[in-house]
């Protein structure tokens, strides 16, 4: 098993810079996922990370060793793409084979005619049998080895592609988008299939995704980046509950973070929709911030909501999404120069509000996340705990 380090990876393709100078470390055994929009140059570095693209500058090291030099198959590490990249002609047994017939067979025990007469041959085939067997039995793909990739479900040819890089026993495992092409049912099983996996092997995964539920459920840790830089290196957790910036607070996390505006008055204290609130920022006054609440963290409130550390506003609700065991109410801001919120509720407070209702959504402010004008997170003061004196409706 073993680490990838790298150190100032920068890469582009002709005039358009994709990757500008990252570094990374990823622990022996880790899963890391490289998540962010399309077109940040994930795909790109995992390439480079697998030798099928090489890098302008910077190096990449794995197990400690620097790889720039080896090709791809000399690098002990195994790809997995989105399109599977089977070959349609061969058997699913000879697809996971491959690897092996390719590196263990000496190129004229591949001739179909002397092939036949090799007894070495047949020995090496026999150890290679053995371990596609294995291979094939911890994917339950056994009774599907004399299949062809066109007699297959994605499901099944998505563990095929996998128990190809696995029959390599390689060190680093590179995902690219390997669970794209399956349906929202099967993403979620081949979630739980994929983490599984992980444990098992021990191996370190890097795992390549724009879907950030993937990126969260799966990962040990996650680098989020954006125009070819890392943003944020973190926990799932960390990313979620202390996004660096506005653009990592706005990936993270479905439904959206909501956004709204807050004026910075005397003292640094902020405004929202002109009432004072207790948070305080570093700023001159008349700067304007952007708070970050999670729809967790807002709730319908009822009574004259008073209290140092609680803050409300006024909203009306324009449509509620049944998810079964919650809903997400949308609601409109009426007047305000800021677009909707969305609130998670239980069904039973979910009934309690009509369509088109005026209401009062309230908040801890130790819950809102501050961001300056330049996206940059903000550690404001006077976070204070909630009063309780407002009566949340979700309970
Ligand atoms: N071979 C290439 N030649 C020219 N430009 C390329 C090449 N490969 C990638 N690019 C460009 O580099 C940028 C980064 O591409 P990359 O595939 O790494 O992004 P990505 O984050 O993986 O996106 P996606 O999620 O859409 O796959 C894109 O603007 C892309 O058009």
């Amino acid at each position: 098993m073993a680490k990838v380090t790298l150190s100032s990876i920068a890469k582009s393709f002709g005039s358009t810079k994709v990757l500008g100078g990252v570094d990374l470390d990823i622990a022996d055994g880790e899963f890391l996922t490289l998540v962010g929009p399309s077109g940040c140059g994930k795909s790109t570095l995992i390439r480079i990370i697998a030798g099928l693209e090489h890098q302008d500058g910077g190096s990449v090291a794995i197990g400690g060793s620097g790889v720039d030099h080896l090709r791809p198959h000399e690098r002990r590490v195994a790809m997995v793409f989105q399109s599977y990249a089977l070959y349609p002609h061969m058997s699913v047994g000879a697809n996971i084979a491959l690897p092996l017939t390719m590196s263990r067979l000496k190129l004229w025990q591949r001739l179909p005619l002397l092939r036949q007469i090799s007894a070495q041959r047949r020995t090496v085939m026999r150890g290679i049998e053995a371990d596609v067997a294995a291979v094939a039995t911890q994917l339950q793909l056994d009774h599907l080895l004399a299949r062809k990739p066109a007699q297959l479900s994605g499901g099944q040819r998505q563990r095929v592609a996998l128990g190809r890089a696995m029959v390599r026993n390689p060190d680093v495992f590179l995902m690219d988008e390997p669970l794209s092409n399956l349906d929202a049912k099967l993403r979620v099983h081949m979630r739980t299939e994929l983490a599984e996996l992980h444990k098992r092997l021990g191996a370190t995964f890097i795992y390549v995704t724009h879907d950030q539920v993937e990126a969260m459920t799966m990962s040990d840790r996650v680098a989020m980046m954006d125009s070819g830089s890392v943003l944020q290196l973190g926990t799932p957790s960390q990313l979620y509950e202390k996004p660096a910036s506005l653009k990592v607070a706005q990936f993270i996390g479905s439904p959206a973070i909501n956004l709204l505006p807050a004026a910075v008055a005397q003292g640094g204290r902020l405004e929202l929709f002109g009432r004072p609130l207790a948070l305080a920022v570093p700023l001159a006054s008349g700067q304007t911030v952007t708070l970050g609440i999670r729809s967790e963290a807002l709730s319908l409130v009822q009574g004259e909501p008073v209290g140092n550390g609680r803050a409300w506003f006024s909203a009306r609700l324009r449509r509620k999404e049944n998810l079964g065991s919650e809903y997400i109410l949308h609601f409109d801001l009426a007047g305000r120069d800021a677009a909707g919120v969305t609130m998670r509720a239980t069904p039973a407070a979910a009934a309690g509000v009509n369509e088109a209702a005026e209401v009062t959504l309230g908040f801890d402010e130790a819950a809102a996340h501050v961001f300056a004008a330049d996206g940059e997170r903000i550690e404001p003061r006077g976070q204070g705990a909630a009063s309780g004196s407002v009566v949340p409706l979700r309970a």
